[in-house]
């Protein structure tokens, strides 16, 4: 997942950004940078690393100017290098920085069109600036004059959704006009719009969540729609247009599992309100399947499970107890890049207080198991602080699907759950216990908070894909390109590519 942001304002955006970006720093840990505009310049910086780290006081006063974009990345195509940072930039038309939360299905014949129709030179293997080359193309093409006006812009984005699949919630800005943000047709990643008045008139901002809308004091306005495009000019008029015909909310559920902020509301449904609704009902079906187990107490994995398995205790009428200590200097595990990193960092990031497990029959409760690595090793930590049974619930079904919409799930051989039934999955991880959360709860916890919405992008647990496109060929394809041993040698190779116009 990445996050995106962008703002149109009346004075400086470079802490406003930055700020954002801080708050955004779960859905990406491996870059971040910000784009301004100044004087009809772009400012940029961007680098690997998190947020903190990557803006120096010296970055901070360079990025001058009243609007501008950033990024914070978690890779899901191309490499991790530096050069894959974004804002990605394009000199032509007008000039335009982009960022992108998602991933694209069908980036390699893009490449192949943008190459020999649109005479467009990608230098990355990022999607992202792919995508971004092909809106610069559709903006050349949309028929406008050099005075860009909103209809053009919303020409662009309209033929860009017939050309791209997979998932993008997009910002970018066009220098000498302003910032345009828009959703991929069945709005799998999430893209909220802000707004803040001042004494010179109204302030914009999109953000990938609405905590960045809060944090850096704007209001929330509404969620961008699905195959919608926002245009908010440099002088803070704001346009916007419907430019798919075949749109449908179809938004991804493990945003709400896993990936945003618990303090967030997406598409009209509280992410805190989702996770208590999914303790409910995993809390349910343990009482159901479970009834003969004797649970003593009910432990969180911290930190994202920590809301469900308070409900599910509440649920269970058993004790909560905050049996493992999260170092918050450590970062999220699974969204790191390779596995050996994330083993290492499990036994890093928690600790166990040995008083809560000793003779104790324990359940822990975590939002996911995706390639088993915290669970197997917590379980073991449990064990080693004396517990005397161990039960592990996740609040989500088996993950057996690899992901392609922008979470780095690429291969289904990564997955604990692939061919495998709980019982195997149990004894893998060596837990006295298994339980998952059926798929139809998940829905309906989530649901619930927004009747209006359908469908679920649910393809990591049942391998339904949204977009109608994704092929078994297509799935054994991106295996052999993105599985942890074949990621290191992507970035070696692309370590030398070229990082455009940056501060350092
Ligand atoms: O089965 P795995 O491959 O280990 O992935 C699942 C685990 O990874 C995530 O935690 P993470 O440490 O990323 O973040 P958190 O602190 O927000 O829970 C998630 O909450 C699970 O704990
Ligand atoms: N997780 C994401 O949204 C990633 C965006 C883009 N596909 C990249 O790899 O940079
Ligand atoms: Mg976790």
């Amino acid at each position: 997942m990445c996050g995106v942001v962008g703002i149109v304002a009346h004075s400086p955006v470079n802490q406003s950004l930055y700020d954002a970006l801080t708050v955004l720093q779960h859905r990406g840990q491996d870059a971040a940078g910000i784009m301004t505009i100044n004087n009809g310049v772009f400012k940029l910086r961007k680098a690997n690393g998190l947020v903190r780290d990557v803006f120096e006081q010296k970055h901070m006063e360079r990025l001058a100017g009243n609007w501008g974009i950033g990024h914070v990345r978690y890779p899901t195509a191309g490499s991790s290098t530096s050069a894959e940072a974004q804002p990605f930039y394009t000199n032509s038309p007008y000039g335009i920085a982009f960022v992108h939360n998602g991933n694209l299905t069908n980036a390699e014949d893009l490449k192949k069109n943008l190459v020999s129709e649109a005479r467009r030179h990608v230098n990355t293997s990022s999607d992202s600036e792919l995508l971004m080359n092909q809106f610069a193309h559709e903006l050349c093409e949309s028929g406008g004059d050099w005075n860009l006006k909103p209809e053009d812009i919303f020409a662009a984005v309209t033929a860009l959704h017939t050309k791209a699949r997979g998932a993008y919630a997009v910002v970018a800005s066009i220098i000498g006009f302003g910032i345009v943000a828009f959703r991929d047709v069945y709005g799998i990643r999430p893209l909220v719009l802000g707004k803040r008045e001042t004494e010179q008139g109204t302030e914009y901002m999109v953000a990938s969540e609405s905590v960045a809308v809060d944090a850096v004091g704007f209001e929330f306005v509404r969620d961008v729609a699905p195959g919608e495009a926002v245009y908010i000019t440099q002088d803070g008029e704001l346009f916007s247009q419907q430019c798919a015909t075949n749109s449908e909310l179809v938004p991804c559920l493990f945003e709400y599992v896993y990936f945003a902020r618990p303090d967030s509301t997406l598409d009209d449904i509280s992410v805190y309100a989702s996770r208590v609704r999914m303790g409910q009902k995993l809390g349910e079906k343990i009482k159901r399947d479970w009834s003969e187990l004797d649970i003593d107490v009910v432990i969180p994995i911290p930190e994202t499970s920590c809301d469900i398995a308070l409900e599910i205790a509440n649920t269970l009428n058993l004790p909560y107890r905050q049996g493992f200590v999260k170092n918050r200097y450590i970062g999220r595990t699974f969204i790191m890049p390779g596995q050996q990193q994330r083993r290492r960092s499990v036994r890093r990031k928690l600790n166990a207080i040995s008083q809560e497990f000793k003779g104790k029959n324990v359940l822990l409760v975590d939002d996911s198991v995706v390639r088993g690595t915290t669970s197997e090793q917590i379980i073991e930590m449990a064990r080693e602080a004396g517990a005397k049974k161990v039960y592990f619930a996740s609040a989500a079904p088996e993950i057996r699907f690899p992901n392609v919409y922008g979470i780095d799930m690429p291969s289904a051989n990564e997955l604990i759950a692939y061919g495998r039934d709980v019982q195997e999955i149990c004894d893998l991880i060596k837990a006295d216990g298994l339980i998952f959360q059926d798929l139809p709860d998940l829905i309906a916890a989530v649901g619930e908070g927004n009747p209006s919405v359908e469908r679920f992008e649910t393809s990591v647990f049942d391998g339904n894909y949204v977009t109608n496109d994704v092929s078994q060929d297509y799935l054994d394809h991106l295996d052999e390109l993105r599985r942890d041993s074949a990621k290191d040698a992507s970035s070696q190779n692309q370590s030398s590519s070229l990082d455009i116009h940056n501060f350092s």
